[in-house]
């Protein structure tokens, strides 16, 4: 085990994607001592879906839009504020948002904050002085595009990408020279084969993504042109085989008979060549996306045995249900285990990688079709697993959700939401919502699980206490044994939790633990959009699953810091 320098740089805390803490002050003998050590407020009460990043000595946050950046002084009690910086984002960029005005946070490399705005610009801001460094306008609203991932920088690039699946947007990754913001390349996730940078050195796994300009031939004339894709979940990178992996999005429109074909390549996973950009291979989780399963979970990176041979894989909980682990040298599927309730397919085929689809749970014109599990959001949306290499085991927060599905045309005007499908989304089997899984991909089963009455909306973190952190759409926030999955600590806050809980250490040497409270997100957002929920399509139908998520919660934009007691043992 490498020693914790006690920094947090980038989103999931290392390229391998592990959202893993190396520091073990508290532990589960002390953990139910921890008590807040300073609060501050962003003052915007949308979803924080942030992670606060912490190097040099200070604390970064991004907050929702107007994705005003902060630092907050740690050397100081209370860490006050040290500078903030206002991008100043056009406001017209608010009604491109699918779900609601979250940002997943910033990455900080040799002294620079990288952040996205929500109108499509990536930003450098020196994190000394809050000055600003670049700027890169790379989307357009008017196309219904928008931003709100966390980057990724790798190589002195920095690795964005666009959202706007439901605007006809289509997908793209960009990698910016990090000292200029210059674009160095840009990927599409649909489109020629010279748009998506195959080439040469393309060797897909299965025979199904072989073939010259799948991402034009697997549509109808021209659907590709706003065919989704979009690329707004998690970066990772291997640097010994020097591939970046990442998932795109769902096919534009919903509706899918409107666009027969395979709708490469989206809701899928690419790995790429972070210097040119090159794909390397690419592995299609749900061809011709019936269900908005975009592909754009997490793929954490991990060495592990997998039937008696160590092998270099990435597992990816995907929203279709299963639980992929891939060799990440060569896109082969290992396996493919469901990890929630399943209805809409019957597996995963190893030998041709295919999904199998349930015919029955089709949507169809002119028809309800009910029980479709999982339901839009996925088995699990974007909160982030995190993996512990202590106890081996992935740490994964989700939910429970079924829905009826009924279809319509969609018809593309710029800008506007281009879908063609309501559906009504509700508790899967058992009646709650949420769930946090430990699962054990050697075993290719769970651990323990943990169920819950909300969505689990949050991201994880795994500590070498051997704890792990998550919390609830209602503001607990929960540490849990990690091996035992036993509730050890939890601590109410004044919002609904779905930021991305971290760990560092503190210029006084001890552990601290952060994360941010303020409900909202696509979940979340019949509170921070004060919706009617007599509407059940409110919410592109969550607002249906979350009636009562008004009664308990409301509104929030507060980050907690946790600590020990000085002196606690
Ligand atoms: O296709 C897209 O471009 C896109 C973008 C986003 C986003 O940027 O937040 C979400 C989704 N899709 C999506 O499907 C989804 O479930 C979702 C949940 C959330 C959220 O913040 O809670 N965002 C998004």
């Amino acid at each position: 085990q490498t020693p914790d320098d006690g920094t947090w740089t980038m989103a999931a805390r290392n390229f391998e994607g592990h959202r893993f803490s190396g520091l073990d002050q508290v532990t589960p003998g002390n953990v139910a001592q921890l008590k807040v050590a300073f609060t501050f407020d962003t003052g915007v009460p949308k979803g924080q879906e942030s992670i606060t990043l912490v190097a040099d000595n200070t604390m970064f946050i991004v907050g929702p839009f107007p994705n005003v950046l902060f630092a907050l002084d740690l050397t100081k009690p209370g860490a006050p504020l040290k500078w903030k910086f206002d991008p100043k984002p056009d406001a017209s960029s608010q009604g491109v948002a699918c779900c609601d005005l979250v940002n997943r946070g910033a990455a900080y490399a040799d002294g620079r904050v990288f952040f996205n705005t929500l109108d499509n610009q990536t930003l450098a801001v020196d994190a000394k002085t809050g000055a600003e460094l670049w700027r890169a306008k790379l989307g357009d609203i008017k196309l219904g595009e928008s931003m709100t991932m966390a980057p990724l920088v790798v190589k002195n690039k920095v690795l964005v990408g666009n959202s706007g699946g439901e605007f006809g947007v289509r997908g793209w990754l960009a990698a910016l020279d990090a000292a200029t913001g210059k674009v160095l390349w840009r990927a599409y996730s649909t489109g020629p084969d010279k748009d998506v940078l195959i080439g040469p050195n393309f060797k897909p796994y299965y025979a199904s993504d072989r073939g010259a300009d799948l991402g034009v031939k697997t549509w109808p004339p021209d659907a590709w042109k706003i065919g989704g894709g979009t690329v707004w979940g998690w970066l990772t990178y291997d640097p010994v085989l020097d591939l970046l992996y990442y998932g795109t999005a769902n096919p534009g429109p919903w509706n899918p008979e409107q666009r027969p074909g395979d709708n490469k390549w989206t809701s899928g996973i690419f790995a790429r060549k972070p210097d040119t950009g090159e794909a390397v291979w690419f592995y299609q989780f749900s061809p011709h996306d019936l269900h908005d399963y975009d592909g754009v979970n997490e793929n954490v990176l991990v060495d592990t045995p997998i039937a008696g041979a160590n092998r270099k894989v990435l597992l990816h909980p995907d929203r279709n249900g299963y639980m992929y682990v891939i060799d990440r040298a060569t896109g082969q599927v290992l396996s493919a285990n469901p990890f929630v309730h399943v209805t809409t397919s019957s597996g995963v085929d190893l030998s041709t990688g295919a999904l199998r689809y349930n015919p029955q749970k089709d949507p169809r014109a002119g028809e309800t079709v009910r029980s479709i599990c999982p339901a839009s959001p996925g088995a699990k949306d974007w909160q982030p697993s995190a993996w512990s290499p202590r106890t081996k085991l992935l740490y994964v927060p989700h939910q429970n959700l079924c829905q009826d599905t009924v279809t319509g045309t969609a018809s593309y005007i710029a800008g506007t939401p281009y879908v063609g499908l309501e559906q009504k989304i509700y508790a899967g089997p058992g009646g709650h919502r949420g769930l946090f899984t430990a699962w054990d991909p050697v075993a290719g089963k769970k651990a323990w699980q943990v169920e819950e009455h909300f969505p689990v909306w949050s991201g994880a973190l795994a500590t070498a206490g051997d704890l792990v952190f998550y919390g609830t759409m209602d503001g607990w926030f929960k540490a849990l044994d990690a091996r035992s999955g036993k509730l050890l600590w939890r601590f109410k806050t004044d919002s609904g939790i779905i930021g991305q809980p971290m760990s560092y250490r503190g210029p006084d040497g001890r552990q601290y633990i952060a994360v941010m409270a303020g409900v909202g997100g696509w979940a979340g957002a019949v509170v921070s959009g004060s919706m009617d929920t007599r509407d059940a399509t409110g919410a592109s139908g969550f607002a249906n699953a979350m009636r009562d998520l008004q009664a308990a919660t409301k509104a929030g934009s507060k980050l907690y810091v946790f600590a020990l007691p000085e002196g606690t043992r």
